[in-house]
C-alpha cells in the first residue's frame, strides 16, 4: 500500500442508504484511506438532514476526513477519485406510481420489473448521464460506481450515450443472496465461494459455486434452496421485512424450473407474475413499506443524532450493500483483480448472446475498471428469456433517444410480466400523464 488518500462523493446523498455507507467507508479506513468525503444531492433539504448528522459521526469517527454537502456541481465533482451514485429521479412518490399504475391493470408493480421498471429507466438515464458529465467535467480522473436503478436500462444507456466514461454499474442482491449461501454452508462469508453467474441485472442465474479447495458446493445449496429457498431464518434474518422474507422463500418456486442452476430473487416476478400480482396490494406497496420504515428510521436516526450533538450511541450499522463498494473501490485503487460482478456490455462474455447486449458477469476489477471474465454459452431456456428482457430494455433506451411512443408501447409489450399490446398501452398512457415532469415528450 501506497501513502495515497481519497476523496470519495455520494451524489444522491440525501438516500436512505447514505450513512450505512459512510459508516461502512469509516469501517473500513485502514483498507481504503479517505481524505475527504462530500455529498450532492439536487434536493438540498433532504440531503440536509442526512449530512448534518454524518457530519457529526464523521468528526467523532475520523475528525481527519473533511467533510462536504452541496447542491453545487461544479463544488461537489470538483477534486474527486470516486463518485458513488446513488439518485432515485423522481424520489419515493414516483416509485409509487412505477408499483401503483400497473398493478391497477392487474400487472406486477415493482421499482426494476416490467413497465415499472421502465418508466423509472426513462426517469433515470438523463440524471445519471449528467452525474457522469459533472464528472468528467470536474474530476476527470474520477472513476463512478452506479447503482442508481434501473441498473440494466440505466447501463444500456451509459454504454451507447458515454461509452469511454469510466462508470461501472453494479448491483447488491447478487451480493446478499451470496452472503446468505455462505450462511447456509456454515462457511464465514461470501468471499468463500468462487463462483460462475450470468444474465442481465436482476435476471440472472449461478451456474457453478465451490469453495476454495475445488470442492462443488451446488449439490448442498440445490437441497437447501429447493426446501427454502435463500430464507436462512433465525437470527440471521431477525431484521429481514415479510417482503423481502416471500422474495427469499420464493427462490425455491424458480429454482423448480431449473434445477441446474440456481437462481436470482428477481426472476420470480417473471416467471410467477399471477402469483406476485395475487399477493400486491394495489394501495400499499413496496414504496409504503420504505417509507414507513426504512425512510422514518433513516430520518428519524439522523434528526436524534443532530439534536444529540453526538452519533456515539447511534444504531446506524454498516450493510452488505455498502461493503460491497467499498471492495469495488479499494480493487480500482490499488488493482487487486478482485472478482466480483458488474452489469458490463457483453462483447463475447455471453458467447450466444447479442454482443451488444448489457450482461452481467463476473469481472476482474483493477486500475483500468471491470475486465469481464467469459461465461460460456447460455442454455436455451436462458437464452430465450435474456433475448427477450434485453430487447425490452433496449427498446426503452431506444424510445427515450428517440422520444418514440411506439417504441415505448413495444417494449412494454415485449415485456414477459405484460399480457398484450392493448394492457401494454392502457399502462403506458397512464404512465405518460404520470411523468409528465421527467419524460422527454413522445411523438
Ligand atoms: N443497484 C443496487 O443494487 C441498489 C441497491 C439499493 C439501492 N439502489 C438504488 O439506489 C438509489 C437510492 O435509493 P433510495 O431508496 O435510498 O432512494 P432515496 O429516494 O432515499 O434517495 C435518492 C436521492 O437521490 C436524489 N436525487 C434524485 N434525482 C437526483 C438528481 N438528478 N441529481 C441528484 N440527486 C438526485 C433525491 O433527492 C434523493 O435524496 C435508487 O436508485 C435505488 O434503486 C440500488
Ligand atoms: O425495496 P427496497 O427499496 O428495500 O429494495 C430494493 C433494492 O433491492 C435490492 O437491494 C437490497 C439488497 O439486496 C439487500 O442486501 C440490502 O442491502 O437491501 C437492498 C435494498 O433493500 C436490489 O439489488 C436493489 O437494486 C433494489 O433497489
Ligand atoms: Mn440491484
Amino acid at each position: 500500500m501506497d501513502d495515497r488518500k481519497f476523496s470519495v462523493l455520494i451524489a444522491g446523498g440525501g438516500s436512505t442508504y447514505t450513512p450505512g455507507i459512510v459508516l461502512t467507508l469509516l469501517e473500513h479506513i485502514k483498507k481504503f484511506p479517505l481524505r475527504k468525503l462530500k455529498f450532492y444531492d439536487n434536493d438540498g433539504e433532504r440531503q440536509k438532514k442526512i449530512a448534518d448528522a454524518c457530519r457529526i459521526l464523521v468528526k467523532e469517527r475520523a475528525p481527519e476526513v473533511e467533510f462536504e454537502a452541496s447542491t453545487n456541481p461544479e463544488e461537489a465533482f470538483s477534486d474527486v477519485d470516486f463518485v458513488m451514485a446513488q439518485i432515485r429521479v423522481g424520489k419515493y412518490a414516483m416509485r409509487s406510481q412505477d408499483e401503483k399504475i400497473p398493478l391497477k391493470h392487474g400487472v406486477v408493480g415493482q421499482e426494476t420489473t416490467g413497465p415499472g421498471g421502465i418508466a423509472y429507466g426513462l426517469r433515470s438515464i438523463p440524471g445519471v448521464i449528467q452525474l457522469v458529465d459533472y464528472m468528467e467535467k470536474y474530476s476527470p480522473n474520477a472513476w463512478m460506481l452506479n447503482y442508481s436503478n434501473p441498473a440494466a436500462i440505466v447501463a444500456e444507456a451509459t454504454r451507447r450515450l458515454r461509452p469511454n466514461s469510466k462508470i461501472i454499474n453494479i448491483c447488491d442482491m447478487p451480493i446478499d443472496i451470496m452472503d446468505r449461501m455462505a450462511a447456509i454452508l456454515n462457511l464465514k462469508d461470501r468471499n468463500e465461494l468462487v463462483f460462475r453467474y450470468y444474465g442481465l441485472n436482476h435476471f440472472g442465474w449461478w451456474t457453478d459455486i465451490r469453495d476454495k479447495t475445488g470442492k462443488d458446493l451446488m449439490p448442498a445449496l440445490k437441497e437447501y434452496v429447493s426446501k427454502n429457498g435463500y430464507w436462512v431464518g433465525g437470527d440471521y434474518d431477525k431484521n429481514t421485512e415479510a417482503s423481502w422474507e416471500e422474495t427469499f422463500k420464493m427462490a425455491a418456486d424458480v429454482y423448480a424450473l431449473d434445477p441446474t442452476t440456481l437462481p436470482n430473487t428477481y426472476l420470480k416476478y417473471y416467471l410467477y407474475p399471477t402469483e406476485v400480482v395475487k399477493h400486491s396490494d394495489p394501495n400499499y406497496t413496496r414504496t409504503d413499506e420504505v417509507e414507513a420504515y426504512r425512510q422514518k428510521n433513516v430520518f428519524g436516526e439522523c434528526a436524534r443524532i443532530v439534536k444529540n450533538g453526538s452519533a456515539k450511541d447511534t444504531n446506524f450499522v454498516s450493510d452488505q450493500h455498502s461493503t460491497y463498494i467499498v471492495d469495488l473501490c479499494t480493487a480500482i485503487a490499488y488493482d487487486t483483480k478482485q472478482r466480483m460482478l458488474a452489469i458490463i456490455p457483453n462483447e463475447g462474455a455471453i458467447s450466444n448472446i447479442d454482443p451488444t447486449a448489457t450482461v452481467e458477469v463476473p469481472c476482474l476489477f483493477g486500475a483500468t475498471g471491470a475486465e469481464r471474465i467469459a461465461m460460456g454459452k447460455a442454455a436455451t431456456f436462458q437464452k430465450g428469456l435474456i433475448t427477450e428482457q434485453n430487447s425490452v430494455e433496449k427498446l426503452a433506451v431506444d424510445a427515450w433517444e428517440e422520444h418514440s411512443y411506439t417504441k415505448l408501447w413495444e417494449a412494454f409489450s415485449l415485456c414477459k410480466i405484460v399480457p398484450d399490446a392493448g394492457v401494454a398501452k392502457d399502462i403506458l398512457d397512464d404512465m405518460v400523464v404520470a411523468n409528465k415532469d421527467f419524460w422527454p415528450e413522445l411523438k
